[in-house]
């Protein structure tokens, strides 16, 4: 567009933005003193003068004005806020049909580019000086843990401590501690089984997470498994957090306004499952102040050690070991940890029982590799199961517990994406379902196909991206995978059986979906985390 053109476009907005001010001033004219009336035009005319600037800048001045997408995008966060806050969680499905007109480098809101090219992803999720753009920083509200660290050397500085306790040799150290939980929700479920009752799978598994991050990071014993209904308001606590997520985006302010609101009215506003996240908290903060307390004893090799000694042990600075700051660290992990892997168990178990055949070919495998169920396999035998591994890459790609978009700016950095050089600074982001679900890198994407990852399938793991990539990438990604493999096949060798029927069909024993289907779930809006229709999700299993 020419720059005349362009300047008449401006021009016209501010004509336009200033004529209906002075209609409202005229109208309101009718009811209030001169001196009012007066106040109230200056104020109009400077907030129209503030506001065609900004709109002129947005739209022809700024380093995002030089990508493709629509004007109002450009010019307004109200455009992201409709979609997603109002129309509830809708704007990733707009941002995939507007990248169908535009292209896959798109200017989603004034200051972010919504990236679709499958190929970027390892560019724009690097190793690199990345940092994370600053909107996202409060989105969880706790904005100085590592998620919510904007610059990258000090994301790195924060996350080193934390990263030898989630690596891959200190899961397979945690692995009895895993199975010892697996088995206490075996012996829940069969409890279950006993009286027909059908068991709240995602509440089952969100228990069995939380109860494992919990015992593992900070020696606490939160027994949620055992709980009456698996303490189902945990879960629904942590789904509860991010309904307010798009809303927060646009006013990040609200966070902090929230923090000061008495317990109780935070329960009143968002549910009784709150008040036990704040107990959790409340004594998360205890624990952090007893060890600051001691603070000549954590660098001894204490017995119960848990995340904190280590955090305190290392070199961060000594603003890093606040109370406050341990504590954000200590919440971003633990609603991490619980609601995502319990989404994608949920979802494996829904997909398999809906699919015999599959189940049946999965079924041989773990009897094959785990002969007496009394003798389960470790992480690593199970990660040799070809199934096994398919049926978790599948679910990982249809089901994973993350759907809000990833963000990243390259400070020092022009990147190229195809033809589009994107200058250092610029916001980045990417929808990881929109990659899982593109037909051209996974034909049929809805349908539920493990095979896709066998060898000579059409699936490529480099476009497999649940946990993303680079320096951010899921801190408790070993962990998920240490309870995806061992919870998965303990449950289903302990309580499902298959075998052919005379007409060749598939006959599932043992387990069978209760009042569920793919629709609960199958994600229809982005909250942060998938959500699927309203009303559904409860996913239940029977137990015989
Ligand atoms: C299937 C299960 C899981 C999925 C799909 C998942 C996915 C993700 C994704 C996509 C991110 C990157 C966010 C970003 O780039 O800003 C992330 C970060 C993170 N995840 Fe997970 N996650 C899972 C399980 C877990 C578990 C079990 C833990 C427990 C310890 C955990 C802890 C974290 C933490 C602490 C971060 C922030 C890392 C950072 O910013 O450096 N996650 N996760």
């Amino acid at each position: 567009m020419q720059r005349s053109r362009k300047s008449a476009i401006a021009f016209a907005s501010y004509i336009l933005i200033a004529a209906i001010s002075y209609c409202g001033v005229v109208a309101i004219n009718t009811y209030v003193s001169t001196l009012t009336h007066a106040t109230i035009f200056y104020s109009l005319l400077l907030l129209n003068g503030y506001t065609a600037a900004t709109i002129t800048y947005r739209l022809f001045l700024s380093p995002y004005a030089a990508f493709p997408g629509p004007k109002l995008a450009g010019a307004t966060y109200w455009y992201t806020f409709y979609y997603d806050a109002i129309k509830g969680g809708q704007y990733m499905y707009q941002i995939e049909k507007l990248h169908m007109k535009y292209g896959p480098v798109l200017r989603i809101s004034p200051n972010e580019l919504h990236i679709i090219d499958a190929d970027f992803y390892d560019v724009l999720f690097s190793q690199s000086r990345r940092n994370k753009a600053p909107t996202w920083s409060q989105a969880f509200g706790n904005p100085d843990s590592i998620f919510g660290t904007i610059d990258h050397h000090q994301h790195r500085i924060r996350r080193a401590p934390l990263n030898p306790y989630f690596s891959k040799g200190s899961i397979r150290t945690l692995e009895p501690l895993i199975r010892e939980d697996i088995s206490r929700l075996v012996s829940v479920f069969r409890d279950y089984q006993k009286t027909k009752e059908p068991v709240p799978l995602k509440a089952a598994f969100a228990a069995l997470t939380s109860d494992i991050v919990t015992q593992f990071c900070f020696m606490m014993q939160s027994d949620y498994i055992e709980a009456d209904g698996f303490n189902v308001m945990v879960l629904k606590a942590g789904e509860g957090a991010t309904d307010a997520l798009h809303v927060v985006l646009q006013f990040p302010w609200l966070v902090s306004l929230l923090k000061l609101l008495p317990d109780s009215m935070m329960a009143r506003m968002l549910g009784p499952g709150i008040g036990l996240l704040q107990d959790f908290q409340r004594h998360l903060e205890q624990q952090i102040r007893d060890i600051l307390g001691s603070r000549d004893d954590y660098r001894v090799d204490v017995k119960h050690k848990t995340i904190f000694h280590d955090i305190l042990n290392s070199n961060l600075p000594e603003q890093d070991k606040s109370a406050k700051r341990l504590s954000e660290e200590a919440q971003t992990i633990v609603s991490a940890g619980t609601v995502t892997t319990a989404t994608s168990l949920s979802g494996a178990f829904v997909y398999l029982l809906l699919d015999p055949p599959r189940l049946h070919t999965l079924m041989q495998e773990l009897e094959k590799a785990f002969p007496e169920i009394s003798k389960p396999p470790t992480h690593a035998q199970l990660e040799n199961l070809p199934y096994l591994t398919a049926v978790i890459q599948e679910t990982l790609r249809l089901g994973s517990g993350v759907s809000f978009r990833l963000t990243r700016t390259a400070p020092d950095k022009t990147l190229q994406c195809g033809d589009y050089v994107i200058p250092p600074n610029i916001n980045m982001s990417t929808h990881a379902p929109l990659i899982h679900n593109n037909p051209s890198l996974f034909p049929s994407p809805s349908t539920f196909n493990p095979e896709r990852w066998l060898p000579g399938g059409s699936a490529n793991p480099k476009y497999l991206i649940p946990y993303s990539r680079g320096s951010r990438q899921c801190l408790g990604m070993h962990l998920a995978s240490a309870e995806l493999y061992m919870t998965i096949a303990t449950i289903l060798r302990t309580f499902v059986r298959t075998e052919v029927g005379d007409d060749g069909a598939i006959i599932v024993k043992g387990m069978s979906l209760w009042e569920t289907d793919r629709r609960d779930v199958d994600m229809i809006a982005d909250i942060g985390l998938p959500r699927c229709e309203r009303g559904r999700g409860n996913v239940r299993v029977l137990l015989g």
